[in-house]
């Protein structure tokens, strides 16, 4: 039976897609391709479509044994959420809502999901745990809140089992540097970072330094996208095996700030990078820092790229031999 991975194309989709294969998975791809590549799937079955066309699902699901979904197909700018937030309940929710319906309609009862470490909006302390309270600060992470309440009255009624990971800020690419991280617009500082030291920015702006943390910008837990990958495995096989619905958070456990990153990446690269400060995102809490115990004992994850230097390197390695991404747009 294969493992339907939607949004597989994306950034984090297509590294969960090369750690699936590597455990010797079948995996089916759907992607409509709005943010994400082709080339960045690097083996499967792939299907160009979207997953709020209901027809193209039933197909799928007809023509495929689909064992579990893995759904990373959303929409996830928080800025832009602000501008469009009907736009983000469409593509987040009601998306969610067709593909759990096709789901349930062809007996497929396993969901592995994207959810944020937006849903918790200002922490209420940190490391946030998973009981703390989640008070989303903008529609994106409104709207995932929603899909996970979604997802746990589909398991009361229909047995629709589910495990939402909590992702704090995915970064670096696939050791292999065959696949990495490829948007358009950026946002995510890293890679923004990446593009000043291309010469293909001028600057890093950072956004605010009056924040309360020691060097007044703001702090976020930066997790690399293969330990993301991993946890997703993981997570399937937790579903095999105990069948449990559940809520991870998944981060490094460590905060730095936003000029941490900056000193990091003159560090990796050689470059000079210059910065200015701007004025404050809106909506960004001043520190964002996961505690991850919980995905560590129960689904047994040990993240393998602690450090912010590896995470860094294996993001300059992409970006250095791919300064145009994947090329397609
Ligand atoms: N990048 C991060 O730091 C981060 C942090 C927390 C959560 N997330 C979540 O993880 C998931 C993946 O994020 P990413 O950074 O890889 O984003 P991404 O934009 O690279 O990937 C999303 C993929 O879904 C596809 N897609 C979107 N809507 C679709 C639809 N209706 N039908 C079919 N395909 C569709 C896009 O084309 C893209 O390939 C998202 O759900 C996001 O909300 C990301
Ligand atoms: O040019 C930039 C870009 C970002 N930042 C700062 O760098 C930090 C990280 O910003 P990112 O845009 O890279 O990431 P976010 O923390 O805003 O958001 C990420 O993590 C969130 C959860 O914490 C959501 O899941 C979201 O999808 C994901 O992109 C923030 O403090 C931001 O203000 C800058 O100073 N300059």
């Amino acid at each position: 039976m294969a493992i339907l991975v939607t949004g597989g194309a994306g950034y984090i989709g297509s590294h969960t897609v090369a750690e699936l294969l590597a455990h010797q998975e079948e995996v089916v791809v759907v992607d409509n391709l709005t943010t994400g590549h082709r080339k960045s799937v690097l083996g499967g079955t792939f299907y160009q479509g979207d997953i709020r066309d209901r027809d193209f699902l039933d197909d799928l699901f007809r023509k495929h044994q689909i064992e579990a979904v893995i759904h990373f197909a959303a929409s996830s700018l928080v800025g832009e959420s602000v501008q469009i937030p009907l736009s983000y309940y469409e593509n987040n929710l009601v998306a969610s809502h067709v593909l759990i319906s096709a789901m349930l309609d062809h007996g497929v009862k396993k969901i592995v999901f994207s959810s944020t470490a937006a849903v918790y909006g200002e922490p209420e302390r940190v490391p946030i745990r998973e009981e703390d309270r989640a008070e989303p600060a903008n529609p994106y992470g409104e709207t995932k809140l929603a899909m996970e309440k979604m997802f746990r009255w589909a398991d009361e009624a229909h047995g629709l089992k589910s495990i939402s990971l909590r992702y704090f800020n995915a970064a670096g690419a696939h050791p292999d540097g065959l696949i990495g991280e490829d948007h358009h617009p950026e946002t995510h500082l890293i890679p923004i970072i990446l593009q000043v030291a291309l010469g293909q920015r001028e600057e890093i702006r950072i956004f605010g330094d009056d924040y309360p943390t020691e060097d007044g910008t703001c702090i976020r837990d930066y997790i690399h996208v293969m330990d993301l990958a991993s946890a997703h495995f993981l997570a399937l096989e937790h579903l095999r095996q105990h069948g449990q619905s559940d809520v991870f958070n998944l981060g490094n456990g460590t905060g730095f700030s936003v000029r941490e990153v900056i000193e990091t990446a003159r560090r990796v690269t050689g470059q000079r990078i210059p910065e200015r400060v701007v004025s404050k995102r809106a909506g960004d809490p001043a520190v964002l820092i996961a505690s991850s115990d919980k995905a560590k004992r129960i689904l047994n994850w040990k993240p393998r790229y602690h450090q912010l230097e590896t995470i860094m390197e294996s993001a300059w390695n992409w970006h250095k031999n791919h300064p145009d991404g994947y090329g397609d747009r």
